[in-house]
């Protein structure tokens, strides 16, 4: 590309998520008792490490209390399965976070139906799935809904446009669908299989990128003053170095979008915002009971 004639807005998450932070800083300080969230990470995956450890510093940083429980790679099922019950059952405990993606040999599914559903601060129990699709949410999944706190604090308003989400996952594409039809949006998504992929994507006033694949989306997949939202963060290990984070939007997208998230310091940092919001909402939920 020569040089730019025209440069999106850039959408900085952190302004964004130090609105959300100082809102559920406090409400936190209203509560009795400080809200709690235990984190719960198995193995050594650097990015893991890296995320929970972020997670626990923000939420001290906030006023709420945290404790990781870092658990050996070979924890089996029936191990964690009885933490969580643990943790269930512990009044202290106001928020449960299991780290993901889990070891290969531990089954997901079963481990996210075990969290109490009002503990689940992750909104990943199939119930809290279900109440976000019936336009009844209650814990939703921190990515979409710190999307949706970006977007609002950016005054972009999603009803009534056409948006596309390119990915599916239970994490990021499913849940941003739901909430964004709850938000009046007309919403496409998007992924792998898609046929014609680019005639699709063109089609987005907002366009939410949640694919996992560095760089994926180019100048010609996006319609001229779009508002592109990067979900991506694809680490590139170094030897030596800090590992350099790479959205799924490809840079030059800048010079055809209006507004455009940055990676890192985007969607990122609304993420944890979010977790810890949600886990104020659970421990005032529970100090009415
Ligand atoms: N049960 C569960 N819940 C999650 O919410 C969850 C998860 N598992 N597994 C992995 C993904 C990923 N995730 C991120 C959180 C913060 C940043 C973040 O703060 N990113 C910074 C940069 C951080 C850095 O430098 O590494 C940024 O984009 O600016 C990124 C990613 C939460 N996830």
């Amino acid at each position: 590309m020569t040089a730019p004639e025209h440069k999106a807005q850039k959408l900085a998450g952190p302004p964004a998520a130090e609105a959300l932070l100082r809102e559920t800083a406090e409400r936190a300080a209203k509560l009795a008792q400080k809200p709690h969230l235990s984190i719960v990470r198995l193995g050594e995956d650097p990015a893991s490490v890296s995320y929970v450890a972020g997670k626990d510093a923000r939420a001290k940083e906030t006023g709420l209390s945290s404790t990781v429980h870092a658990l050996p790679e070979e924890t089996t099922q029936a191990e964690l399965l009885a933490l969580i019950r643990q943790l269930n059952g512990d009044s202290s405990v106001n928020g449960i976070l299991v780290q993901l993606p889990l070891p290969e040999h531990i089954d997901e599914q079963e481990i996210l139906l075990a969290i109490d559903p009002d503990k689940d601060v992750d909104g990943f129990h199939p119930m809290n799935v279900g109440r976000l699709w019936t336009n009844h949410p209650a814990s939703v999944p921190c990515t979409p809904q710190g999307v949706m706190y970006l977007l609002k604090h950016y005054g972009i308003d999603p009803a009534g446009k056409r948006v596309v989400i390119i990915g599916r996952s239970n994490i990021v594409g499913r849940p941003m669908a739901g909430l964004l039809m709850n938000a009046h949006a007309t919403v496409t998504v998007a992924h792998s299989r898609t046929r014609d992929l680019r005639a699709v994507t063109r089609e987005a006033d907002i366009l939410i990128a949640a694919i996992g694949k560095a760089h994926f989306v180019t100048p010609d997949m996006v319609k001229p003053g779009a508002v592109v939202i990067d979900v991506g963060i694809n680490r590139l290990e170094r030897e030596g170095k800090k590992p350099k984070l790479l959205g799924d939007v490809h840079p030059d997208v800048a010079q055809v979008a209006s507004a455009m998230t940055p990676v890192p310091g985007g969607v990122g940092p609304m993420t944890i915002a979010q977790l810890l919001g949600n886990t104020v909402a659970a421990a005032e939920e529970q100090a009415k009971r």
